[in-house]
């Protein structure tokens, strides 16, 4: 009792176990198993991820001499973490196992009496809690994207993904949103489903229209409805089949694929060469995801130039298409309540005539003027009716522009949203997308140089 103490007391118990640990090292014959971050093509190896949230939830760790304390998600969160080098016990089915968090890599060592008899069940086990935990715990969503590494492959680099956009925040018609989230909510229970129809478990999407409009704000809100890692794949960065092969191969599944701006990778190749290098592309990207639970998103300004051949978009390469089209006076009140808090307000008559004239801007604009004069509601909307009057005359002088087409979906599959088209034309409306383009280019333009008027400082759009 008092040796205990002693031991205690002065901290050497800590160097007793170790000591311990290795004669029983000598006794017994041991087996030891690396569990490495990354594989050999250096892409992440979910073990690796699994045995960490194991590790880090073992009531070993909260007894063991020392570990590390960090914060969790919530800002009074503390979470226990294994340190580096340390070295923590478990026991299963009566065996005692030892895992070390080396570099890079977590060791398992067990007695090779006891390999045959528990590591399989052991490593399910490990599988079992860790989904779990995964299910439990909000997910810590990460954002993934592609980059070269020294020797020019492709790997995934990725940072926590935390963009603040959801369904709420998204000024869209109300019935789209509602048959859009009741569409990936079937799609998440969809497993049985899809497999009695021997279908992988996927889901894939076109979101189309003028720059500003809501698209990237929509995946990151589908991100967060899913609560679903994105893999962004920035098509510049690969140079070749075996490398889109190999990136796709390292996403997980529960994840959405972005490739955002594919009309832009379609316009840099040879005209020729379109069509198939953009159906191998996307059939690369549908299957070589043979891994389900995975929904495939591609953006772009327009769909115009892709209409050469509907094989391109034809149901199985796209499900469901949605266009974003620019601003209407139902989608202005939804940015004005969002962005300014304000129902209603006497100049919403105006607003409401201007836009039957066929005015229009992005969301984006029109969200960076309210933002600008976010502290005077009067004020902002003056300053969007101004921006608008001034698109007016431009666009009555054309002839062309119509109100803003209203969003549209259209899908080919079984159990899919319901095409809905309202427009006459495949890229919505009565205008053809390359005059479309050019005009809202102007527009841009104009409604640039209005925005710069009431915030010099505002910061560019995006990013972009
Ligand atoms: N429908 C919308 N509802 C609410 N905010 C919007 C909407 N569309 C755009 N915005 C705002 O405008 C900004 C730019 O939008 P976003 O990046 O989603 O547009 P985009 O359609 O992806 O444009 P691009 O084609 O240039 O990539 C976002 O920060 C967002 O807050
Ligand atoms: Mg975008």
């Amino acid at each position: 009792m008092i040796l205990r103490m002693l031991l205690f007391k002065t901290g050497l118990i800590y160097t007793v176990k170790k000591w311990w640990r290795c004669i029983e090292n000598i006794i017994h014959v041991q087996q030891v198993l690396k569990v490495p971050e990354f594989n050999e093509s250096m892409q992440e190896n979910q073990l690796y991820r699994k045995v960490s949230l194991y590790l880090n939830s073992l009531p070993t760790l909260e007894d063991s001499d020392f570990t590390n304390l960090i914060t969790g998600k919530k800002p009074n969160d503390i979470v226990l973490c294994l340190d580096p080098n340390q070295t923590i016990d478990d026991n299963f089915l009566g065996a005692k196992v030892t895992w070390t968090n080396s570099k890079n890599c977590f060791v398992l060592s067990l007695r090779k009496a006891d390999k045959r008899r528990i590591l399989r069940p052991y490593l399910q086990h490990i599988h079992t809690v860790s989904d779990e935990i995964e299910q439990l715990k909000p997910r810590d969503l990460k954002l993934y994207m592609n980059i070269k590494d020294q020797q020019g492959n492709g790997r995934w680099r990725s940072v926590p993904f935390t963009h603040p956009s959801t369904f709420d925040t998204i000024s869209m018609e109300e019935d789209l949103k509602n048959k859009v989230k009741s569409d990936l909510e079937s799609f998440l229970k969809g497993k049985q489903y899809y497999h009695r129809l021997g279908r992988v478990w996927r889901r894939s999407f076109l979101l189309y229209g003028p720059s500003g409009t809501g698209k990237s704000s929509f995946v990151a809100a589908m991100a967060n409805f899913l609560s679903y890692d994105v893999y962004d794949i920035d098509v510049s960065k690969v140079s070749k089949d075996s490398d889109l092969n190999s990136l796709l191969l390292g996403t997980t599944s529960r994840s959405i694929i972005v490739i955002e701006d594919f009309d832009r990778f379609l316009m840099e190749k040879p005209r020729n060469e379109n069509l198939s290098v953009i159906m191998k592309f996307m059939d690369g990207i549908l299957n070589s995801c043979v891994a389900e639970e995975r929904l495939m998103v591609f953006t772009m300004n327009s769909k115009e130039h892709l209409l050469i051949d509907p094989a391109v978009l034809r149901p199985g390469r796209i499900d469901v298409h949605i266009h974003f089209p620019l601003c209407d006076f139902s989608g202005f009140k939804s940015l004005a309540s969002t962005y300014l808090g304000v129902k209603d307000h006497k100049l919403f008559a105006q607003v409401g005539e201007i836009f039957q004239t066929g005015a229009t801007l992005s969301q984006a604009e029109i969200g960076e003027l309210m933002i600008a004069n976010r502290n005077s509601p009067s004020r902002a909307i003056k300053s969007v009716i101004t921006a608008l009057q001034q698109t007016d005359g431009d666009a009555r002088a054309s002839g062309k522009i119509g109100r803003s087409k209203k969003f549209v979906e259209e899908v080919g599959e079984t159990g899919g949203v319901f095409c809905s088209d309202t427009g006459s034309g495949g890229s919505g409306g009565g205008y053809t997308g390359r005059e479309f383009r050019k005009l809202y280019g102007f527009l841009r333009m104009k409604s640039n140089k209005v925005s710069h008027s009431f915030d010099s400082g505002s910061e560019k759009r995006d990013g972009r």
